[in-house]
C-alpha cells in the first residue's frame, strides 16, 4: 500500500515556479486506501506555472504503485516564497500561518461564487447537538425551496455520514468530489475522506486547510445555502476556519446549562472578532418533551440562552426540545425534518430555518462583500 512518504518522494524531483521542490509545497495529504488527495500551497501571482506543477504532480502521484486516483489542488494559503523559507515543513504542526483573508478568499471564489449563503453552525463545546441542529436546519431550508448543501467540517468527530445514513465514499468527477445526496441535501464530510480508524494527520492549521479544500474541491453546483457544521470549540483552529470561510451568517448552538452558555459566549466573541454576521443563538435540549404523555418539563433552568442572547445583543433564534424522536431519527440516519416533516419536532426546525432564511435575505447587503471577491 502506498504511503504519504511515497507521495512526498514522487514530488521530490518535480519543481514549482521559482525552483522549489514540489515536495516542499505540500500543505496537506489525505490518503485513503488507493485514493490520494494532496494540496499544494502556491503563489496566486504565478497561477499558470503552478497549474502546470499541479498537473505534473497529479501524474506523478497516479503513477505510484498502489494509487488509483489522485487529486491535487492548489491553495493560496502561504505567502509567496514561504514554501522556500519553510524548509522541511510539509507538516506544519503547530505552526500558525493565518494568511491575510483576501488572497485566501480569492483562491476560493471559483466554486464559492455559485453558493449564495454560507452558514456556519458552531458551538462553544462538544456534544450540545450542533450536528443534529445543522442537519435539520439544512433540511428545513430545503423544505422552503432552497437548494442546500451540508459540509461537515468536524474533522475530530464527523457525524454527517451517520446523520444522513451515507457510507459510500464520494465519487470524483472532473477532478472534483461529487457530494452524495440524502433527502435532497448535498452532503460532504471529513468522515468520507478520513477512515474512522486512521489516526488524524491533520491538526492545527491543517484542519483549516482541509476545510478550504472541502469548500473548493467539491462539485457543489448552484446552492442557495451551504450549512457548515464546524468542529466544536473556539480555539485557534476554529478561529482560522471562521476567518477563511466567507461567512454569510453564523448560528451558535448552546444547551441551557450555564457552562454551555459561557462557552456559547466565547463562540459569539469569536465571530465578532472576525466580523462575521451572527444570525443568532439556538438553545438545544431546551426542555424535555415526554414521548408518553407529550408533557413538557423544564429540566434545566430553561431560557438561559434567550437571556444570554439578549445580553450579548445577538438574536435568539429559538429552542429545540430534548426529545427521543430527535435523537432516534438522527442516530438512525433519518433526520427528523427529512423523515417526518409533519411531526411537531420537525416544525421546531422548520420555524428556525424560516427565521434563518429571512435573516439571511435581509442581511444580504452585509454578506455580499464577503462572498464576491474583488
Ligand atoms: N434536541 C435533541 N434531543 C435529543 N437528542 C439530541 C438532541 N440534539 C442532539 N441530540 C443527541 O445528542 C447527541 C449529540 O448530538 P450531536 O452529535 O448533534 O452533537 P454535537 O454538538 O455535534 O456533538 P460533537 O461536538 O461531539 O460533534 C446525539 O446522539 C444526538 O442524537
Amino acid at each position: 500500500m502506498a504511503t504519504e512518504a511515497d507521495i512526498l518522494k514522487a514530488l521530490e524531483n518535480l519543481y514549482a515556479p521559482g525552483g522549489v521542490s514540489l515536495a516542499r509545497a505540500v500543505s496537506g495529504i489525505n490518503l485513503t486506501g488507493a485514493k490520494a488527495f494532496v494540496s499544494l500551497a502556491g503563489d496566486p501571482a504565478k497561477a499558470e506555472g503552478w497549474e502546470m506543477a499541479r498537473v505534473n504532480a497529479e501524474k506523478a502521484i497516479k503513477a505510484i504503485p498502489g494509487i488509483e486516483s489522485a487529486i491535487v489542488t492548489l491553495t493560496a494559503e502561504r505567502a509567496p516564497g514561504a514554501a522556500k523559507a519553510g524548509g522541511h515543513d510539509h507538516h506544519h504542526h503547530g505552526h500558525s500561518h493565518a494568511a491575510p483573508a483576501q488572497p485566501q478568499k480569492r483562491g476560493m471564489s471559483a466554486t464559492l461564487d455559485k453558493i449564495r449563503f454560507i452558514i456556519v453552525v458552531a458551538s462553544g463545546k462538544g456534544g450540545v447537538g450542533k450536528s443534529t441542529t445543522s442537519a435539520n436546519l439544512a433540511l428545513g431550508l430545503a423544505a422552503q425551496g432552497w437548494r442546500v448543501g451540508l459540509l461537515d467540517a468536524d474533522i475530530y468527530g464527523p457525524s454527517a455520514p451517520r446523520l444522513f445514513g451515507l457510507s459510500e465514499k464520494p465519487k470524483v468527477d472532473n477532478g472534483k468530489l461529487v457530494p452524495p445526496e440524502s433527502y435532497g441535501i448535498k452532503v460532504m464530510s471529513m468522515g468520507f475522506l478520513v477512515d474512522e480508524n486512521t489516526p488524524m494527520v491533520w491538526r492545527g492549521p491543517m484542519v483549516a486547510q482541509a476545510l478550504t479544500q472541502l469548500l473548493n474541491e467539491v462539485a457543489w453546483g448552484e446552492l442557495d445555502a451551504l450549512v457548515v457544521d464546524m468542529p466544536p470549540g473556539t480555539g485557534d483552529v476554529q478561529l482560522t476556519m471562521a476567518q477563511q470561510t466567507p461567512i454569510a451568517g453564523a448560528v451558535i448552538v448552546s444547551t441551557p446549562q450555564d457552562l454551555a452558555l459561557i462557552d456559547a459566549r466565547r463562540a459569539v466573541a469569536m465571530f465578532q472578532k472576525v466580523e462575521a454576521p451572527i444570525l443568532g443563538i439556538i438553545e438545544n435540549m431546551s426542555y424535555f418533551l415526554c414521548p408518553h404523555c407529550g408533557g413538557r418539563s423544564e429540566i434545566f433552568s430553561h431560557g438561559g440562552a434567550r437571556h444570554d442572547a439578549e445580553k450579548l445583543g445577538v438574536p435568539f433564534l429559538g429552542e429545540a426540545p430534548l426529545d427521543m424522536k430527535i435523537r432516534e431519527t438522527s442516530d438512525a440516519g433519518r433526520p427528523v425534518v427529512g423523515a417526518e416533516p409533519d411531526s411537531p419536532q420537525a416544525a421546531v426546525y422548520l420555524n428556525l430555518a424560516a427565521k434563518v432564511k429571512t435573516l439571511l435575505e435581509t442581511t444580504k447587503q452585509r454578506a455580499a462583500p464577503n462572498i464576491v471577491i474583488g
